[in-house]
């Protein structure tokens, strides 16, 4: 393929109910989109990095800065273009996974829809859909944290993810848990404890959770690893793992026991199946997680949550757990469950006239 051009497109969409973590509160999502046009197709991809950088040290605008200065020039040099040469072509420009990720998919997406290929399909997909759970934030008080859970568990969601921080913890468990019984539930603590915390996080181990994501800096293999011999809930990572080699050098430490694979952190579509494969070469479970994507990275997450080595309900939710309209078709959650696309490439497209709804701006970058 030939790209002759890129569109930038920042769009802000507001979340259905505001969306509070360890480190800070989400109440729109300001989200980049990336469209490359080739001469055979066009493709999609969506930037995972939220508006700061508080999950981690990238943002929308780093990403669209980055990608219209550096990234996109860079496929310029390319004859032949498909997705596998992507990666290579931005290597010479450090970090920016999210950004890198996005433009990666734009390309796999255009590559996949010329030859009219799924997405899942080309990944390796197993299944023709996805079992799912939901991330559920901080909230004002225990009472409206037990609706919330009340609601996506009538809603259908086989798992439930608390976030959590310190002074919001155990108390939250421990009140899910006496309302609930023993659903599946695990807590997502995105890096909010430190190595001494290890003595409080051990009074988790009572809650039988399936899993404490990231618990402590993203930096810190290490200390998980040590952490991992003090506590029994089992460790999951989820920042701390940005490739295929972070994934095996934290098993080989014991850092972690589960991996939350997020295609826009490690650098697109192609690493997160390498971190799979590594994952499954160590017997060790995977599960997808998500950055509040819309019907595009959501349509994405959903091919790759099926592949056989996610065998744990991931964060790719209904859509309505975020948007009251998405800028796809929605994804609609059946018996707990969504339906892997079986459309070339992504699978879906934006809807026009609700993507321009959205649109905060959109840059062309030729090539
Ligand atoms: C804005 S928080 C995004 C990162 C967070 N993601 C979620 O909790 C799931 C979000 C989703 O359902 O897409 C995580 O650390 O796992
Ligand atoms: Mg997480």
């Amino acid at each position: 393929m030939k790209v002759t051009g890129v569109e930038l497109r920042t769009i802000k969409a507001p979340l259905v109910s505001p969306f509070r973590t360890s480190f800070g509160t989400e109440t729109v999502r300001e989200a980049l989109l990336v469209r490359v046009v080739t001469d055979e197709a066009e493709g999609w991809g969506e930037c995972g990095a939220g508006t700061a950088p508080q999950y981690s040290s990238q943002y929308t605008h780093a990403a669209a800065d980055v990608l219209s200065r550096f990234l996109v020039p860079a496929l310029a040099g390319v004859a032949d273009l498909d997705a596998h040469q992507v990666a290579p072509a931005l290597a010479a420009f450090k970090g920016h996974r999210m950004a890198k990720a996005a433009l990666e998919t734009a390309v796999l997406d255009a590559d996949l829809r010329a030859r009219g290929v799924p997405l899942a399909h080309a990944l390796g997909a197993v299944r023709d859909r996805v079992p799912c759970g939901v991330s559920v934030g901080i909230t004002e008080s225990i009472p409206a944290l037990l609706d919330a859970v009340a609601g996506y568990l009538d809603a259908g969601y086989l798992r439930i993810k608390l976030k959590i921080e310190p002074g919001w913890d155990i108390e939250p468990v421990r009140a899910v848990r006496e309302r609930f019984g023993d659903i599946l539930l695990q807590v997502d603590a995105n890096a909010a404890y430190r190595r001494g915390d290890a003595r409080h996080l051990a009074r988790l181990d009572p809650f039988a959770l399936l899993m404490l994501e990231q618990p402590l800096a993203e930096d810190d293999l290490l200390g998980h690893a040590e952490l991992a011999k003090r506590i029994t809930t089992p460790i999951c990572l989820d920042e701390s793992i940005v490739s295929a080699r972070a994934a095996a050098d934290a098993l080989t430490l014991g850092a972690c026991h589960v991996v939350n694979i997020k295609p826009g952190r490690v650098g697109g579509y192609l690493e997160a199946r390498r971190i799979h494969d590594v994952c499954a070469a160590h017997g060790v479970p995977v599960w997808c997680g998500g950055m509040l994507e819309t019907g595009l990275g959501r349509a994405a997450n959903v091919a790759l949550a099926a592949l056989p080595g996610f065998v744990l309900p991931g964060d790719t939710s209904a859509s309505d757990r975020y948007y009251r309209t998405d800028i796809t078709a929605p994804f609609h959650l059946v018996d707990g469950h969504l339906a892997v696309p079986t459309g070339p490439g992504l699978g879906v497209t934006p809807v026009p006239e609700i993507l321009d709804e959205v649109t905060d701006s959109t840059t062309w970058v030729p090539v």
